[in-house]
């Protein structure tokens, strides 16, 4: 790679020098007044503030800029201008009330064609493709919701917790694949997917992610020609199986349906279904069609995967680090379910393990960045100027560090949402604090037009598998076996992802006594037969 620094520099230098000369040139003609900005860190030419902006953890100097510049700012990396946001009130205006404006979606570089493609939902432009997909996911998720996800949850929960008896040691693994049974399980009757569903996810996500492929923020590097490219040889060949794996699964599940023998508790159910009443009864669909139905539930269902697990992995984490928070829930569970395993209808009675999970989210935010948002259009805020194709950031690390809303930011407080002393305090408990619908903490899920499709299933599943784990277990840190010290974790090592995870640390599960340990064993026995698990 020696002849690559050159290459970068000769790429980024070149355009944008003769950019800024030609710019100044005509500035100096026509003799105008500077353009009003917002505040932001000093730019440099060409780079603008690439050069010491972290690829890893860039939200925490997005925040550090922020108690420097203000809620709002502006900074630029190689030509491409960025607006930080770190106010929910400022990221509301732009978002939501001007969501007309501020809805498109940047280019990813290591990505083929998903802006305008029909591949990744929540990375589209709002294109036709984007309406078609987006109205049917939310029909999709809104009609499982009233049923509580037909006791999938549960069930799939039942077998996370005697994962966790039985073999403690790899909880991180056992927490990603149940989220993906869970959500392989909704979409195609195929829980045994569901760790290929978790690795999919993954991979993608570092790939659209700008820790991952260095061509996400050294751009010109994709224009390298084919054997001197490995970041488009491996794209190619990541996004051709991870097609062919969605379309293959929508097309096993049209067979069935077919044969009578898929069940309608399915997304694929309710997407051949509707293909079936529109066409009197058959299922030809083009290559195309079949391509486009396997997207829209492929997608769907692996942007649930990651986005449960690491919430669930920071939950365990803070169980571990706050045994009086875990205590205080237990006691809750008990009175509440005794010993019988939490499930979806006991949400009005648990607002403590709410709270606790509502914190954790806060806390230590899944998607630290936000997504972001793109101008369509030329725009002004605040009498500052906007251009076409700026990027929009609304900083949701920064956003879950306002003082004035959450005091004591940097610690996990479930209190924040149980004690009416703190301004983030709803009533009643019996509904609040929740993920779908609370006055507070919503920023996390995004803004106006390209609000997250999933808070329905994240208020059911997290509840269910959090309480039930603590229901199930007492977790603490691990000790180590030759010091006799517990072993620390840092809690800020993630995998630095746009939905991240946090990396791998250790903790213990001891199951909460021997009864409880039989009552996990006949839970799963009892549901064992009907699990998918090859
Ligand atoms: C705690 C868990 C989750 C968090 C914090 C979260 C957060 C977000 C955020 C911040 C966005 C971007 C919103 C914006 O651009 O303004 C988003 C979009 C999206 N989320 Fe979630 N999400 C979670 C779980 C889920 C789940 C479980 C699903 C599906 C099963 C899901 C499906 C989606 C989809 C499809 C979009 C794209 C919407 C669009 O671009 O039009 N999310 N989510």
């Amino acid at each position: 790679m020696a002849f690559a620094l050159p290459l970068i520099i000769v790429y980024l230098a070149v355009p944008s020098l003769l950019l800024s000369f030609v710019q100044r040139i005509l500035q100096w003609r026509e003799k105008k007044a500077p353009e009003p900005k917002f505040p932001g860190p000093q730019q440099f030419p060409v780079v603008g503030r690439v050069h010491d902006l972290p690829r890893f953890s860039m939200w925490k100097k997005f925040k550090e800029w922020a108690d420097t510049h203000g809620p709002i700012y502006q900074t630029s990396m190689a030509g491409q201008n960025f607006v930080i946001i770190s106010d929910e009130s400022i990221a509301e205006e732009l978002l939501i009330k001007r969501g007309h404006i501020y809805s498109g979606r940047p280019q990813i570089r290591a990505l083929f064609d998903h802006k305008n493609g029909i591949g990744y939902l929540a990375l589209m432009d709002r294109t036709d493709h984007w309406t078609k997909q987006r109205k049917w996911v939310h029909a999709a998720m809104a009609d499982a919701h009233k049923h509580h996800f037909y006791g999938h949850i549960e069930t799939e929960t039942k077998r996370y917790l005697m994962m966790l008896a039985s073999d403690p040691v790899r909880f991180m693994d056992h927490s990603r694949e149940h989220c993906g049974r869970i959500m392989s399980r909704l979409a195609w009757d195929e829980a045994s997917q569901g760790k290929t569903n978790g690795e999919s996810a993954d991979c993608t996500l570092h790939c659209m992610s700008v820790s991952g492929p260095i061509v996400n923020t050294m751009t010109p590097l994709w224009q390298l020609p084919g054997p001197l490219n490995p970041w488009k040889s491996f794209e190619r060949k990541r996004e051709g199986a991870q097609r062919a794996w969605w379309t293959n699964n929508y097309r096993v599940a049209k067979k069935k349906f077919a044969k009578g023998e898929l069940p309608r508790d399915t997304w694929a159910y309710r997407y051949i279904e509707q293909v079936a009443r529109e066409q009197n009864g058959s299922l030809d669909q083009t290559k195309d069609q079949e391509e486009f139905a396997a997207c829209t539930i492929g997608f769907f269902n692996l942007v649930g995967v990651v986005t449960i697990a690491g919430p669930l992995k920071f939950f365990l984490m803070a169980m571990a680090l706050h045994p009086e928070w875990q205590q205080k829930a237990q006691e809750e569970l008990d009175r509440v379910c005794g010993d019988r395993m939490p499930c979806c209808d006991d949400f009005a009675e648990l607002p403590t393990v709410r709270a606790c999970l509502k914190e954790t989210v806060r806390w230590r935010s899944g998607v630290p960045l936000g997504v972001p948002h793109q101008a369509e259009r030329d725009d002004e805020f605040r009498g500052v100027p906007i251009k076409k194709d700026t990027i929009i950031l609304a900083c949701e690390w920064a956003i879950n560090r306002v003082e004035s809303k959450y005091p004591d930011p940097e610690n996990y407080r479930p209190d924040r949402w149980l004690d009416p002393a703190f301004p983030t305090y709803q009533e009643p408990l019996t509904k609040y604090p929740n993920f779908r619908d609370s006055q507070f903490g919503k920023h996390s899920f995004g803004y106006g037009r390209r609000k997250c499709l999933g808070m329905d299933i994240v208020d059911d599943e997290l509840l269910v598998t959090g309480a039930s784990v603590l229901w199930a277990f007492n977790m603490s840190q691990a000790v180590d076996a030759v010091t006799g010290e517990k072993v620390p974790i840092d809690t800020q090592a993630t995998n630095s992802h746009v939905i991240l995870e946090p990396s791998d640390y250790k903790m213990k599960f001891e199951v909460r006594s021997e009864k409880r340990r039989m009552q996990v064993m006949e839970n799963y026995g009892s549901v064992a037969d009907g699990l998918k698990v090859y």
